[in-house]
């Protein structure tokens, strides 16, 4: 069911970033590589180039109490909070609403010397995904965001070089009901992460550096975003 111009791009890209996300960092082949590790949360890098640049796609996992993967996934689509959390932003700007659970974003980031500055121009999809019969618990949740074209916003034009991503955001939530039969608290709520990224620089960018960048600002952005998450839900009533 076609219900705008990006549907079937979107839904066929959700669907195999998702199905990639659930791959454990064992199964999809080894080559994985552990590089950042703090309590719950592992980072996971494959050392990769394209044409001399760094490509490294990353896999992230981390276990978060006290939050939904809904709530992550709404904090994480929405553009107002989005400066708020994610510190290598210069700009950012919601370029078209193709629908309710669908943005194109613009956004420059904070230029890395000596790199030039870099931009990015994607498409952003918000999705529930119902749970199957035999998996009990609240649904999933995932965000997706993938680079794509825009008359408005033609790629290298101005001071930045274009970068391409793909990057996934997969939640699930598990409950445990408190034994007395009280209602569901916050304590009673686990959510497991899964955030995978691609990034294309564009252009040339040394590879030390960007390496450099990268092992500094994954798994920065990740802590800093679900801890942003917690802060801004404690006193809300649960989004499941
Ligand atoms: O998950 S999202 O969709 C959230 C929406 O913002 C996302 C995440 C990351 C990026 C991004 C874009 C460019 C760069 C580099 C590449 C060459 C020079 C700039 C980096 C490097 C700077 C690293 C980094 C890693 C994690 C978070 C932010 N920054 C990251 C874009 C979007």
């Amino acid at each position: 069911v076609a219900q705008h111009r990006l549907w079937k791009e979107i839904d066929h890209l959700v669907k195999q970033e998702v199905s990639m996300a659930r791959l454990g960092v064992g199964e999809c082949g080894t080559g994985w590589q552990l590089f950042a590790e703090d309590g719950e949360m592992k980072m996971y890098r494959r050392e990769e180039e394209i044409d001399g640049m760094v490509v490294d796609p990353l896999k992230a996992v981390h276990v978060v109490k006290g939050i939904t993967g809904h709530e992550l996934c709404h904090y994480f689509f929405s553009p107002q909070y989005r400066y708020d959390w994610e510190t290598t932003l210069e700009t950012m700007q919601v370029v078209e609403t193709i629908a309710d659970d669908t943005l194109i974003f613009q956004q420059t980031h904070k230029r890395i010397w000596p790199a030039s500055q870099r931009d990015c121009l994607f498409w952003s999809h918000l999705r529930r995904l119902p749970n199957d019969q035999d998996t009990e618990g609240p649904d999933m949740w995932t965000v997706v965001n993938h680079s794509t074209e825009h008359t408005d916003y033609p790629a290298n034009t101005g001071k930045c070089v274009r970068i391409f991503l793909t990057v996934c955001l997969l939640c699930q939530t598990q409950v445990d009901p408190p034994k007395d039969g009280a209602p569901i608290s916050r304590d009673n709520i686990t959510c497991k992460i899964t955030y995978c990224s691609v990034v294309n620089p564009g252009g040339w960018a040394p590879a030390s550096v960007l390496r450099a960048v990268y092992k500094r600002e994954y798994p920065k952005f990740l802590k800093r975003f679900t801890s942003y998450v917690i802060n801004q839900t404690k006193n809300k009533s649960i989004m499941f």
